[in-house]
């Protein structure tokens, strides 16, 4: 019997010694008062912080009841929805953005300028960086290779440890920068190494916007139309920040509680985003979209969708898992804002590049899809698409690959994550340490055991 296959007989005998011991029975968290994922029985968060940074509406007060309503989310007490609408028909907004963000404050048109500038200044990586780093032990996994270039960008910083705001602004904003390269340079890497293809590495513009850079960096002629960096810009806008309690910005914020240092956190976080049901998602809709179109032929047969649907959610397609990707939030009820606003965006598109066969299909399952989820779970507040259900189709509509979907997300919520590391270095001050009750039984030790 081969190494392998001893490794492989010996998990498989303790899965089940593992099982054992680590089911516990739902009775218990009942009688305990514990909320299973920080959550109650309604779904809604358990109270862990308090932040100024942005809001998420998902309910409202009505006669005294808290009655589901569409989705609205404020980033520094503007609405997301007037910020995208409000930015210049013919210029970017992802940098004053990311500006209102992390310091409060919508910039002055000057104090954009030199922001805009710092950013394109932090677009240069250390010496040899691509060819040491991001060239060596190329990923299909974009996200483990840009954590992994982030935890080494850590070796280059003489003040790694320093948690002086001013050097925690820094580091986020060198982060910040140099992001779309981790993502563009990891993805060529691969695309050379492990699918041997050509492999080119275009400088950043300091000229170009955070999105133009994106998309000149990605494609080996540096083209891109207008439209398609425009709506690049709002995708970075509507991801760049959702509360302390989604699942990476949490991590950033126990992580920096700790005391850590930035790059520990960002790498955290960047270990959170890519789980399939937080930013993962955007991946997983696309697969999932590539199946239904496998098995469906008539985009416009909405009994002949729904079924494969009803199979999908009964875990008997696609993945498996019973989950249909794209929908559902943890917060949101009858809306997710992002990705309403999206959808105009993607409409344009769509017609842009001839894909409204496509579009039809996306439209009867952003249809159909909520309708059988509530029938088939437990769903108190609603069910809706959320943002990543159109994401993964406009990305796929700019020719951007599969692989950087992810990557894409954690360029904009990097902003998010840097905001919430300043917040709780400033005002927390407080290490983040909930309490687990043991149900753990004591007993005697056997004589002569160990
Ligand atoms: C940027 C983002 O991170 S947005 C989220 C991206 N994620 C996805 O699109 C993945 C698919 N969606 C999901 O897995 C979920 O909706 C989540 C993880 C986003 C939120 O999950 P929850 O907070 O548990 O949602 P909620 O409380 O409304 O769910 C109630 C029930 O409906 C189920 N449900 C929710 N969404 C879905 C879905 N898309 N497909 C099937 N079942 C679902 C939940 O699993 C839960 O069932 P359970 O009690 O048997 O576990
Ligand atoms: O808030 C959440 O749980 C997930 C989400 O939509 C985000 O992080 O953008």
């Amino acid at each position: 019997m081969g190494y392998n296959d001893k490794w492989e007989l010996f998990s498989e005998k303790y899965k089940n010694l593992c099982t054992g011991h680590d089911v516990i029975p739902d009775s218990l968290f009942k009688e305990y008062g514990v909320n299973r994922g920080l959550r109650d029985i309604n779904g809604n968060g358990v109270l862990t912080g308090l932040t100024n940074i942005s809001r998420i509406d998902s309910f409202r007060m009505e006669n005294g009841q808290k009655e589901p309503c569409d989705g609205k989310l404020w980033y520094r007490g503007y609405n997301v929805t007037d910020l995208v609408q409000h930015i210049p028909k013919d210029s970017f907004g992802f940098e004053k953005i990311a500006y209102l963000l992390l310091f409060g404050e919508l910039p002055s048109a000057e104090e954009a300028k030199d922001f805009s500038e710092l950013l394109a200044a932090g677009r240069e990586l250390p010496t040899n960086f691509t060819r040491d780093v991001i060239m060596k032990a190329s990923s299909k996994d974009i996200m483990n290779s840009m954590t992994r270039s982030i935890l080494t960008l850590a070796s280059y910083d003489d003040n790694l440890n320093s948690t002086e705001i001013s050097n925690v602004i820094l580091q986020c904003l060198n982060l910040i920068s140099v992001f779309p390269m981790l993502a563009v340079y990891g993805y060529h890497a691969y695309n050379h190494y492990d699918r041997n293809e050509s492999m080119y590495i275009h400088r950043p513009d300091p000229n170009l916007s955070t999105a133009e850079n994106l998309l000149m960096m990605l494609r080996p002629d540096k083209k891109y139309t207008f439209l398609e960096a425009k709506v690049l810009d709002v995708a970075l806008i509507l991801h760049m920040e959702h509360g302390g309690g989604n699942n990476s910005t949490f991590t950033t914020r126990v992580v920096t509680s700790s005391g850590s240092d930035t790059y520990s956190a960002i790498a955290a976080a960047m270990s959170s985003l890519k789980g399939p049901k937080h930013g993962g998602a955007n991946i997983k809709v696309m697969e999932m979209m590539d199946d239904i179109r496998n098995h469906v032929r008539d985009y416009s047969d909405k009994e002949e969708i729904s079924q494969y649907l009803s199979k999908i959610l009964a875990g008997e397609a696609f993945d498996n898992k019973g989950l249909i990707y794209g929908m559902g939030h943890a917060v949101y009820s009858l809306s997710d804002p992002r990705e309403r606003v999206f959808k105009g965006f993607v409409e344009q598109l769509a017609k842009a590049k001839h894909r409204e066969e496509d579009m039809l299909l996306y439209n009867n399952i952003e249809t159909l899809a909520p309708e059988l989820i509530a029938e088939k779970r437990k769903i108190y507040k609603g069910v809706s698409p959320n943002v990543d259900f159109y994401s993964g189709f406009v990305y796929d509509m700019l020719d951007i690959p599969v692989e950087l979907y992810t990557p894409i997300f954690a360029i904009a919520r990097i902003v998010g994550w840097s905001a919430h590391r300043l917040e709780e270095i400033v005002g927390m001050n407080k290490i983040i340490r909930p309490a687990y009750k043991s149900v753990m039984q004591e007993r005697e030790l056997p004589c002569d055991t160990l």
